[in-house]
This record gives structure tokens, sequence and C-alpha cells, in this order.
């Protein structure tokens, strides 16, 4: 897609505050909160089939958090857990308390979807076919113990990444305006004035090249994750002249991965275009980020052990990016691009050293 800096200009969004007060509007927004929030709701909704009151969200997220942050913990411990539970016998304690209240809170959202469905309910949620699901090997059904452990693993692994996700996007996007000028446009091109205000759908974002590259390139260039899940090789296994053991830890360097100057050129620099028919299989027009194809990048990792949740991540993000350019000019503090810093800070994943704020407009269109 092209686009030409003339209508480019005749286009220009016109923008009013937030709220229709401008002293409201210039307050920024620290925006990384409300990112995890609205994932967080989103993946309650896709597991239980129903939405959760935010009384309800807010305790789920609170537990998953707490156990979040103890998991280096629990590892710890569970290398020798008969001794570590004479050593550390309070540790324990308050760890099993913690699944305790998870098992609390999360038990009756799945009673409550079972007894739903049970009614007729219509709607599908994944707790449904945890349910279902039948281990053929054992020839049994998930008890209730393993459908929570399930249940949280999904909100762990789907929460912060996309979140974080977002907000690399988010940030790069006021601190290139021209670029969410672009995703603008191409919205534009396809919509005009007939959706002004209303919400871009699953089926209008498959005609957005432009949305999907700055996507990918994001992904290539703010990996939320530095490395994968160890992995370990179940044989001797040689490699390049190096052998590498049994049982040997192994990892990759995802980040190096994607920034690599003999396969992207200028690796450290945000653009998009590079994504742009960037298939070199004329039988696919899109980027192959599962790898199965070449590994460019290896943000979801790649082969029988990729993030399961890869396809549902690039939804969440393309459908957020696209309705909040589309519904909102996202603008700087004071007009200082400088103020967006993109440095890392390594936690559980790797997030912005300094969290993104913007004054965000709902835009006015002209015609
Ligand atoms: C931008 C968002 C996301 C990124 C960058 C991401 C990345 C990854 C990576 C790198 C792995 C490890 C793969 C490996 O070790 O080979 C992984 C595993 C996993 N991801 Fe994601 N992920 C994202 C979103 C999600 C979502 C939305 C879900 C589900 C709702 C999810 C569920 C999982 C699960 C369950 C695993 C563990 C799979 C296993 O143990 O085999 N992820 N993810």
């Amino acid at each position: 897609m092209r686009f030409n800096n003339q209508s480019y200009l005749n286009l220009s969004r016109k923008w009013k505050p937030v709220g229709g007060l401008k002293s409201q509007a210039d307050q920024p927004v620290k925006v990384m909160d409300h990112f995890q929030y609205a994932i967080f709701c989103l993946l309650a909704l896709m597991r239980f089939g129903d939405k959760l009151d935010e009384d309800q969200i807010k305790k789920i997220e609170a537990i998953q958090r707490k156990i979040l942050l103890r998991l280096g913990e629990v590892n710890v411990l569970n290398l020798f857990p008969v001794l570590s539970k004479i050593i550390f016998r309070k540790q324990w304690k308050e760890l099993l308390q913690l699944r305790q209240d998870q098992e609390n809170i999360l038990i009756p959202l799945i009673k409550a979807r079972i007894e739903a469905k049970g009614l007729g309910s219509e709607s599908v949620a994944y707790v449904d076919s945890l349910v279902d699901l039948q281990l053929t090997d054992e020839k049994r059904k998930l008890n209730m113990g393993e459908i929570v452990s399930i249940c949280a693993e999904f909100f762990n692994a789907g929460t912060d990444t996309t979140a974080t996700e977002l907000q690399w996007i988010m940030a790069n996007l006021v601190k290139f305006p021209e670029i969410q000028e672009k995703v603008y446009q191409e919205i534009y091109q396809l919509v005009g004035g007939n959706q002004l205000g209303g919400i871009l759908n699953e089926e209008d974002m498959q005609k957005l090249p432009y949305l999907k590259a700055v996507v990918l390139e994001a992904l290539r260039r703010h990996p939320p994750g530095h490395f994968l899940l160890p992995h370990s090789v179940s044989e001797d296994t040689e490699f390049k002249g190096y052998v590498i053991p049994k049982n040997a830890n192994v990892n990759v360097m995802v980040a190096e991965l994607g920034w690599d100057p003999n396969v992207w050129g200028n690796p450290m620099e945000f653009k998009p275009e590079r994504f742009l028919n960037s298939s070199n299989d004329h039988d696919h027009d899109e980027f192959d980020i599962t790898g199965s194809r070449e590994i460019k990048m290896m943000t979801f990792g790649a082969g029988r052990r990729i993030c399961p949740g890869y396809a549902l991540a690039l939804l969440h993000l393309e459908y957020f990016v696209v309705n909040f350019v589309w519904c909102f000019k996202w603008k700087h503090v004071n007009g200082d691009t400088s103020s967006i810093d993109l440095s890392e800070k390594q936690k559980f994943i790797v997030v912005m050293k300094n969290p993104l704020q913007a004054c965000i407009f709902p835009t006015v269109q002209s015609t």
C-alpha cells in the first residue's frame, strides 16, 4: 500500500480532547494498568463465557499476581520437596494457602459455567473444552484441581505478555506520529467516513496490511520475552560442531535473533514497511510468524512447543491497536517526543523502563 502525501494532508485528523474538556485531555494517562485490565477481562470472558464484575476480576488478578511473584520460590522449593517441606515449613504453608485462595475464587466460576452449560447456555467457553476433555491414555477426564491450574496458566501466560506488547506498540505510535497517521489513513481508505466513531471488527483487520506490519515490527523489535521457556535435548546432539549433552538446558536468544543485522537492515529502527510484502514465498502473502517455512524471528517460539496462544495474541493486538488509532489520537506529553523513552527493564518479562504516558483525544473526522 502506498501513502500519498497529498491525501495524507487532506485527510489529516481533527481531534477533540477526551470528555470535551481540554484541561482533562492535557492530563497524560498512564496506560499500562488499563491495558492489563482490558486484556484480563477479555481472557476471563473467553474462559468462563460470561462477563465478570470488576470485583471478581480484581480478586482473580490479585491472586494470580501474588502467585506469579512467588513462582521462582516454588521452583526452588520443588527441587527437594521432601527436605524443603521440613526446612521451609512457613513458606510452604503460605504457598499452599495461596493455592487454596486461588481455588476458592476459580472453582465457583468453573462450577457456575458447568451449571450454565447444563441449563442450555449457547455461548462457548474455554472451560467447556477442559471439562469435556478426555485423557485417552489415562482413560479419565481432568479433575477440578487440574482445570484450575490450566485456567490459571492461561491467565498468567496471556495477560502480561499481550498487555506489555500493546504498550510497546502504542509507545512507538506516540513516539513516531507519522506511523500512527499511516495506520489511521489505511483504516480511512478502507472504511472511509462510513464507520466514524464505530468499532472495527475482525473482518476489517484482515484488509489492513500496514496495521499487521506495525504489530509484527513491534513483536520483532520489542519481544516481551528475550528467551523462551527452558527446553532440553532428549539425546546427545551435535549442532554446528558443538555437542549438546542429553538433558542439557537449551534456550534461544529471541531478541538477538530479531535484531540480527545479517537478516534485518537497521534492526534497531522501528520500520513496519519491512513487513509489507515480506514473504518471498509467492504462495503465501503473509509473514510466517510461526517459523515453519523460515525462522527470521522467534517471538512466540517455533515448532511443537510454540506459544499456543500466538494467533489469539495477534488477533487481540491488532484489534486493540486498530480501534485505539481509529477512535483516538495519541499524543506525547507537552509535544515532546523525547518524553517517550523506549528503554527496557527486565521484570518477569521485558517491560518499558518508564511506562507509557500519553494524552489521548477522541478523533473527529474532517470531511
Ligand atoms: C504477545 C503475546 C505473547 C507472546 C510474545 C508469547 C510468547 C510465548 C513464548 C515465547 C512461549 C514459549 C515458547 C517456547 O518455549 O518454545 C510461550 C508459551 C506459552 N504461551 Fe504465549 N505468548 C503470548 C501470548 C499468549 C496468550 C494470549 C496465551 C493464552 C491465552 C499464551 C499461552 C501460552 C502458554 C500456555 C505457553 C506454554 C506452552 C508450553 O508449555 O508448551 N501466550 N508464549
